[in-house]
């Protein structure tokens, strides 16, 4: 067993990177949508909006309706909205795949393991323990745990130092422009995944390498890392 990775941290994003929660998101969305008398979303109306967090999945699929919202009503319905999610938080979620397997490799081979998400750190805490995901990582670091989140490059630099590890050795794994930007802010490598919930195409977002299944992840980080 080499440990090729030995020294190098490896950051995963959370929502549409390591775990597919698009189906929990849209059934609490649903939730608020249905107790304020509208018809619930297909995840069409909202995918593009996961990535912008649970004020503007709301604020879309109550526009897609035409009901009027002030920002009092939003505050009322995220709060809501983050009541049932919590609730239901793994009901559906699941790790994409290949992606346990992906990180028991990257493990053995000496790398740390972090995650960087805008997702609330209660709830990616909650998430990832559900899922027997939580022990894997060496750090996990949410929203409200920094001053400035992605795409501020600080965020994925705080996880790196909580990780253990060093900017020089770090890498930047993602499904969105946010992480891009957030990667490039902080002067890291970026592996996009297609397979999250970003709307541009992998050639618009320019990363430095597309990996469209996880099975091609430990072989692209290797070529990455030379
Ligand atoms: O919850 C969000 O807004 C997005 O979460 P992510 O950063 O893990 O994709
Ligand atoms: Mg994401």
């Amino acid at each position: 067993m080499t440990a090729q990775f030995e020294g190098y941290t490896i950051v995963f994003d959370l929502d549409g990177t390591l775990v597919n929660t698009a189906p929990d998101l849209l059934e609490a969305l649903n939730h608020v949508l249905t107790r304020a008398g509208l018809s619930p979303v297909s995840l069409d109306t909202i995918a593009t909006m996961i990535g912008h967090g649970a004020r503007a999945m709301i604020s879309k699929g109550m526009k897609s309706q035409d009901h009027p919202l002030s920002e009092e009503d939003l505050d009322q319905y995220f709060t809501e909205f983050l009541e049932y999610y919590a609730a239901h938080i793994s009901a559906h979620s699941h790790p994409f795949e290949g992606a346990e397997a992906a990180l028991d490799m990257l493990a053995e081979q000496g790398a740390l393991l972090a995650v960087c998400t805008n997702k609330k750190q209660n709830l990616s805490d909650q998430l990832l323990a559900a899922l027997g995901m939580a022990e894997r990582f060496d750090a996990i670091v949410g929203a409200d745990s920094v001053p400035n989140r992605k795409p501020d490059g600080d965020h994925i630099l705080r996880t790196v130092k909580a990780a253990g590890g060093t900017a020089d050795r770090a890498i930047m794994v993602g499904d969105s422009r946010t992480d891009e930007r957030a990667a490039r802010n902080a002067g890291l490598p970026f592996v996009f995944v297609p397979f999250g919930y970003e709307e541009e195409t992998p050639d618009q977002i320019g990363p430095d390498v597309v990996v469209d299944h996880y099975s091609d992840l430990v072989s692209a980080l290797s070529d990455l890392i030379g």
